[in-house]
């Protein structure tokens, strides 16, 4: 194969439409060819079998693989690590450059810069760019152009600089016929790659505008069926476009969504910005709060067996759906970390283990902000009292009955931990903490 191609390398970008990368590719003048890895040191890594994100990535690749083949075209797709899919490529096919979108977690970044270096040493041209977020990097600054940790003030910089600008499509369609003309290739199964089907479906892509209109009153709520657009997974893996869906939420009645969209973009900043949080608290006095650890309060925890209806509900609907509603998780995670003071990066890596929608930006911006120690976290001395975020927000019941309907019966336990006490053994364990210094 002699032709110079263009390489498209999708990751979390998994469209056609308005997609930065393939735009730049497609005028880039040459055929382009889009590529998909399945990343063996991602998946490797992983325990169970039964994988929602690794199923939903093989459904989103065929389908990728299906509107590239009716145009008389293919992805090209490997299961392999990155540096020696690239190494083979580079030998098959006759590559002039490389596009793809901008990452922001520290194995990422690593990734994309070993790939770069390849491709430099055979005088190939790595061209990123931005499309998962609205905006990146060094684009909302303070006044004295440092990086936001505080979310207000951000949310309100980028609101001003939220033009039409920065909402518009890249209109990738008008350029499909420079895909480069190929017969398909074969996409690996599931079961090639040591998977197994769940089988359950997964959210629609589109959000109505009605629950955009009403989303503030409805967001809370997790006995609600449409309360919140469950579009996380679709945001995660780029099968729908950042732009669209801002767009779609500026011209909404409320502005709630759009400002969760703000929070998405704000914690992809931070992790940018300051990558120790992957390991270390954002404020590194909470690195010294003397954790209980209690393994076996972390399994009945993990199971849904504390004793605390709503908490026990949100860890159940996670082991089941791989979702959880955003309440419940604010509700579970201070529970972990404040009632039976465990460290959050437990918690953290037990969410990004049961998640489809696990992102190490959202994921480990949550968990901080429930243990205090994160940018915008509320002071330690305020703690959730499940009980009262329970009446709050499931008056009737109805979502834990869901989850906990043995909740009347006496194998039901007691809760793990009385609240009142929890509550100040939480207080003092914080404040012994952060008076070291
Ligand atoms: C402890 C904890 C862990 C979390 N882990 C993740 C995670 O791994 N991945 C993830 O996408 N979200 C995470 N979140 C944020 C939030 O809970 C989910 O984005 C939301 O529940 C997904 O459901 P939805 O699509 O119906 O959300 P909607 O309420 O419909 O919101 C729309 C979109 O806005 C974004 N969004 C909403 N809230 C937040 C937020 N607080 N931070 C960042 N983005 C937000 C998401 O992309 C979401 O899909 C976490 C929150 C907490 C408290």
């Amino acid at each position: 194969m002699s032709e110079p191609l263009s390489l498209v390398w999708l990751r979390r970008d998994l469209r056609l439409h308005d997609n930065t990368a393939l735009y730049h590719a497609l005028k880039s003048g040459r055929p382009v060819i889009p590529v998909f890895i399945f990343d063996r040191i991602i998946l490797d890594d992983l325990d169970d079998r039964r994988d929602r994100r690794v199923e939903f990535l093989v459904q989103e690749v065929n389908r990728l693989h299906t509107e590239l083949a009716k145009m008389g075209s293919t992805l090209l797709v490997r299961y392999g690590k990155p540096i020696e899919v690239w190494t083979e490529l580079i030998s098959q096919f006759t590559i002039a450059e490389v596009f793809a979108n901008h990452d922001y977690e520290v194995y990422a970044k690593d990734r994309d810069q070993a790939i770069g270096k390849l491709l430099a040493e055979h005088r190939i041209g790595f061209h990123t760019s931005k499309d998962q977020v609205i905006f990146e990097r060094d684009e909302v600054l303070t006044g004295k152009k440092t990086p936001y940790t505080v979310f207000t003030p951000y949310s309100r910089n980028w609101r001003e600089k939220l033009t039409d600008f920065y909402l518009k499509s890249y209109p990738t369609e008008h350029y499909f016929e420079r895909f480069w003309k190929t017969s398909p290739e074969k996409v690996p199964t599931l079961a090639e790659m040591d998977f197994l089907p769940v089988g359950e479906p997964f959210p629609d892509r589109t959000v109505p505008d009605k629950l955009l209109d009403t989303y503030n009153k409805t967001r809370d709520f997790p006995a609600l069926p449409h309360g919140t657009s469950q579009l996380s997974i679709h945001l995660r893996f780029g099968t729908v476009s950042i732009r669209d869906l801002a767009r779609q939420a500026k011209a909404a009645e409320d502005k709630t969504f759009l400002t969760e969209l703000c929070w998405r973009d704000f914690y992809f900043q931070v992790l940018d910005h300051f990558p120790h949080v992957e390991k270390n608290s954002f404020r590194r006095e909470y690195d010294q709060i003397d954790w209980r650890n209690n393994e076996d309060e972390f399994e009945k925890w993990c199971q849904g067996q504390t004793g605390y209806p709503i908490v026990d509900a949100g860890m159940r609907q996670l082991n089941t759906l791989g979702w959880m509603h955003n309440r419940v998780r604010m509700i579970t995670a201070s529970f972990l970390c404040k009632h039976l003071l465990i460290d959050w990066r437990w918690g953290e890596a037990y969410f990004a283990k049961k998640l489809r929608d696990y992102d190490l930006s959202a994921n480990n911006g949550g968990w901080q902000w429930a243990a205090g120690s994160g940018t915008d976290a509320a002071p330690y001395f305020r703690v959730f009292n499940p009980t009262l975020q329970a009446k709050k927000f499931d008056p009737k019941g109805i979502y834990i009955r869901h989850w906990v309907p043995e909740l009347d019966e006496p194998t039901y336990p007691k809760p793990i931990v009385e609240h009142t006490l929890a509550r100040q053994r939480a207080i003092d364990t914080y404040r012994k903490a952060l008076a070291r210094k």
